[in-house]
């Protein structure tokens, strides 16, 4: 009798296989610490120096309440009012961080811009969302409070959370509730998250 794995391409063991993929786009203002989160996250280092991110992804295997995932990670060129959303970043995505620094307030209003431009492309009426308030570690230069960040969450019904890359503070934590965030938006009776469309107007 052929076994299960019998099918499989040559290398991939049938735990590979059902290994779900989930794409995870980093947007916010520039220079607020995409970078150094994902790069903190996947390799666990951090650079001092600021080199303006193109675009980078970052793939790395997790392990989530007795799951294994593949995430790619897609680190994006951080945004202002008038960029407008690269359909790289919209479509085909099944949750956005969306990341501002706490000593920065512009930044934390551009979480409400991006998060608009998302359901906008996407013509749907929600995504799944976690807010990052990076840099918490600039305690004396804070300019939001966690109770706005936690306000805001609770409009766009995502989570939300403060970190540090500098000092790795709460930075696997983003994407254990990212993945939680994905799982929440798998309708019953379906096994896979639904991942973004683009909307055609
Ligand atoms: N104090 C502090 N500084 C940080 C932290 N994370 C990043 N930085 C610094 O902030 C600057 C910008 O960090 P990046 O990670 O390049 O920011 P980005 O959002 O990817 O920037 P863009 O590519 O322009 O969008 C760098 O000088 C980092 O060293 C942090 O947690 N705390």
């Amino acid at each position: 009798m052929a076994s299960s794995s019998a099918s499989a391409p040559a290398g991939t063991t049938g735990a590979a296989l059902h290994r779900p993929k989930r794409k995870i786009a980093v947007l916010g203002s520039r220079s607020v610490g995409k970078s150094s989160l994902v790069v903190r996250y996947v390799e666990d280092a951090f650079v001092d120096s600021y080199y303006p991110t193109i675009e980078n992804v970052f793939n790395k295997r997790v392990k989530h309440r007795n799951q294994e995932y593949d995430l790619d990670i897609i680190d994006t060129a951080g945004q202002d009012e008038y960029s407008i959303l690269n359909s790289k970043h919209a479509i085909g995505i099944h949750g956005y961080v969306l990341v501002f620094s706490i000593a920065n307030r512009n930044s934390f209003d551009m979480v409400q811009t991006v998060y608009d431009k998302i359901l906008n492309y996407t013509g749907t009426e929600h995504v799944p969302c976690v807010i990052v308030g990076q840099k918490c570690d600039l305690h004396v230069q804070r300019q939001v409070t966690e109770q706005e960040t936690a306000e805001l969450a609770s409009q766009l019904h995502c989570a939300w959370i403060e970190t540090s890359a500098r000092h790795n503070i709460n930075i696997s934590k983003v994407f254990e509730l990212m993945l939680g965030e994905t799982d929440g938006n798998t309708e019953a009776g379906k096994t896979e998250p639904e991942p973004s469309k683009c909307c055609v107007m």
